[in-house]
């Protein structure tokens, strides 16, 4: 079926894609890659090659930085380095599955709907996982969508990592832990198969360390718990995001300080996390290139969670042979990563420094009895694979 499949990640404030040709076999190819930053503000489209050569390099104004016309603007510029009747489906990164998406899906109108009745348990995200999908149906009615779910891959944890110490009704109507980043988790499982089996075949800890935030622990490459929940509000300090709180905090806002729903949402999603502790900024380099002390001590609080919920992700799979670093910090922020390496020296990393500022893919000394690695990953081959997969 040879062709190609444009793979996108809408996110709050960016568009990723990627551009795949499909061979006559299983493989992939990435021709392109890139993205739109500042949707609804200023947006900049640019893409590159496979090399990481510049192939586009836009600013757009006025009607040209409208939605719609973006994505149009994105899918001609596709479409115009494959052919209009070569592209044969779009991927797209979904938020949340729910109970019953737990696999990629063909999108018809009926599931769009589904998935649109999931945007209370994803308010910052589900949205913006939509938005493309009917704009693109809008713009090319025959051409098929299919959706990815950031939730699937946590489905082999155990009902006890699932549960959550409430009446039972509540699980009957599918309030349980669902877990996100699973498009990551599941590239970073399949870059350890591959290059260091043995490791994926143990206890590994994979953190997500991004925007959004979270680790996954997993055994032989699979999802055995992972530390957001029923919603990507849960664990770790984010960018906006508080992470794990006493549940008497959302009761003290509503009956104490007379905040409604919406308000409550609009601080535990919008205004925690790093820029909130630190009042400063949501971006950790920015915060790592401060001098403020309320930066130090977010950033301290980031890397002290992480240290505290990798224990637990260990303690879920009894005993923690390696442990990698994924996402925007996790691949790129040095001093964060040097961070929670310290708070996880009793647990057996022992980092290796110069590995570690160097940019190397094993940055663990090699007496350490957790191996540390620095995977990118590529939530957007993911979604092109499983496209792929779906309607070849
Ligand atoms: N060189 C860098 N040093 C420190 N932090 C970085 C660096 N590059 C990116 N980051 C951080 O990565 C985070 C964004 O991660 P990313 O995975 O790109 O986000 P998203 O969840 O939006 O996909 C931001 O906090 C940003 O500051
Ligand atoms: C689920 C989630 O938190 O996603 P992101 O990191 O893209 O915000
Ligand atoms: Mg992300």
């Amino acid at each position: 079926m040879p062709g190609a499949i444009l793979a996108l990640n809408a996110g709050s404030s960016s568009i990723k894609f990627g551009l795949f040709e499909v061979g006559d076999g299983p493989e992939l190819r990435l021709m392109s890659k890139g993205g739109i930053q500042g949707v609804g503000g200023n947006p900049h489209f640019t893409a590159t090659d496979a090399a990481g050569a510049s192939m586009t390099d836009k600013h757009w104004q006025g009607k040209e930085a409208e939605y719609d016309a973006m994505l149009g603007a994105l899918l001609a510029w596709a479409e115009s380095h494959v052919h209009p009747d070569t592209l044969v489906a779009v991927g797209h990164r979904v938020v949340h599955g729910g109970r019953d998406f737990t696999a990629p899906v063909r999108l018809t109108a009926e599931i769009v709907q589904q998935l649109d009745a999931l945007t209370p348990l994803a308010p910052l995200h589900q949205p913006h996982s939509l938005a493309p999908i009917r704009t693109l149906t809008a713009l090319r009615p025959g051409l098929p969508q299919v959706a990815c779910f950031d939730t699937a891959f946590h489905n082999t944890m155990p009902a006890v990592a699932k549960r959550f110490a409430l009446p039972r009704e509540y699980e009957d109507e599918g309030v349980w832990r669902y877990g996100f980043h699973g498009l990551s988790y599941e590239y970073v499982s399949r870059a350890l198969r591959q290059d260091a089996p043995g490791l994926s075949a143990g206890r590994v800890v994979v953190a997500h360390l991004g925007n959004g935030a979270s680790l996954c622990a997993m055994r032989d490459g699979q999802s055995q718990d992972t530390t957001m929940g029923f919603t990507a509000l849960d664990g770790l300090v984010m960018g906006t995001r508080c992470g794990t709180l006493d549940a008497g905090v959302v009761l003290y806002m509503l009956q104490q300080k007379g905040l409604d729903a919406h308000a409550v949402e609009q601080v535990l999603y919008e205004r925690s996390g790093l820029l909130g502790v630190s009042g400063l900024s949501s971006d950790m380099r920015t915060l790592l290139d401060s001098a403020d002390e309320r930066a130090r001590e977010a950033v301290e609080l980031f890397a002290f969670r992480v240290g505290q919920e990798t224990a637990a992700m260990a303690a879920s799979m009894n005993g923690l042979d390696g442990f990698v670093f994924t996402g925007g910090i996790g691949e790129h922020a040095v001093a964060a990563r040097t961070l929670v390496c310290e708070r996880l020296r009793w647990l057996g990393v022992a980092l290796d420094a110069a590995a570690n500022a160097n940019g190397a893919g094993r940055i663990s000394t090699p007496g350490s009895r957790v191996e540390v690695h620095v995977i990118p990953t590529d939530e957007e081959a993911t979604i092109a694979r499983h496209t792929h997969d779906l309607i070849a």
